[in-house]
């Protein structure tokens, strides 16, 4: 049985001045859904998850959640349901590991603000499956790209969020790190039915974790749909301008990309 919509975005535009990122987008993410949002550089990813997390108003168009205008929510519900990873996060300050990943319970603490056992299990649970627990008593302003960027993931996964927006949140990854913590999210997404939003440029490992795909070019929708439909090569070839292979691979069942550049 098909899932319940759970976001809608309706005739989205946004115009950054006078240069359109966002044209006429109308999406509909169902629950417990995993997608990934493809697309080149500055076709408009960040921007549409910008939007639909409410961070960003759009110049015309509407974000709906649950039916009702993002809009008519307050800031504690959106963030007590949404959690967003972003592509780039500079944290100056000298948080401890523990203070950044414990930051993402602060939307469901208590007026006293003080984190029951339970916060401190989530928090402490998150840490061990981001693989930063050891790291909980140092400075973050310390730590290398990608363990920072894993904090990031664990503050977010300590929201127990509804929906978790991903912007390229394992780019700083090296690839073992990158497929435990897809895996991780992947599992959410499964077993507790967290919908994932995932603007993602490895086409590989989007083939791999998404169940649909959204590609975006120039601001508008090129294609959209589930991933069996839509990952294929003559979609790829019309939205990035490449040569590629896809092929299923004889062990694994799963479909792999190839590319297949003229080198000459
Ligand atoms: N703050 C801004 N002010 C002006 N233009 C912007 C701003 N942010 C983005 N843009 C422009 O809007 C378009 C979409 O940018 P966006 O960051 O959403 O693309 P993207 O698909 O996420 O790109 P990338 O893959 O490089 O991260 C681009 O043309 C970009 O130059």
């Amino acid at each position: 049985m098909e899932k319940a919509v759970l976001m809608q975005t309706e005739n989205l535009n946004l115009y950054y001045g006078k240069t359109p990122a966002l044209q006429a987008v109308s999406l509909s993410i169902r629950e417990g859904g995993f997608y990934g949002i493809l697309g080149p550089n500055g076709s408009g990813k960040t921007t549409l998850i910008s939007v639909m997390c409410g961070v960003l108003k759009p110049s015309s168009g509407r974000v709906l959640w649950n039916g009702r205008e993002l809009g008519s929510y307050n800031r504690g519900q959106i963030a007590r349901s949404f959690a967003v990873v972003p592509q780039d996060y500079a944290i100056n300050f000298p948080f401890t590991v523990l203070e950044v990943v414990m930051m993402g319970r602060k939307p469901h603490l208590g007026r006293l603000g003080r984190p029951s056992d339970e916060d401190l299990e989530i928090v402490y649970t998150c840490m061990e499956n981001c693989g930063v627990l050891d790291y909980a008593g140092k400075v973050i302003t310390n730590l290398s790209g990608g363990e920072r960027q894993r904090v990031i993931l664990a503050r977010a996964l300590a929201q127990t969020p509804q929906v978790l927006f991903l912007d390229e949140a394992t780019s700083n990854l090296d690839i073992s790190h990158k497929i435990e913590l897809l895996k991780l999210i992947k599992r959410l997404n499964a077993k507790q039915g967290v919908t994932v939003i995932a603007a993602l440029h490895d086409l590989n490992f989007a083939g791999m974790f998404c169940d649909y795909m959204i590609y975006l070019d120039k601001g508008r929708v090129a294609c959209e749909g589930p991933t069996a439909v839509v990952f294929n090569e003559e979609v790829i070839n019309r939205v990035f301008n490449v040569e590629v292979e896809i092929r299923k691979h004889a062990v694994t069942g799963r479909y792999n990309l190839a590319l297949l550049p003229d080198l000459r």
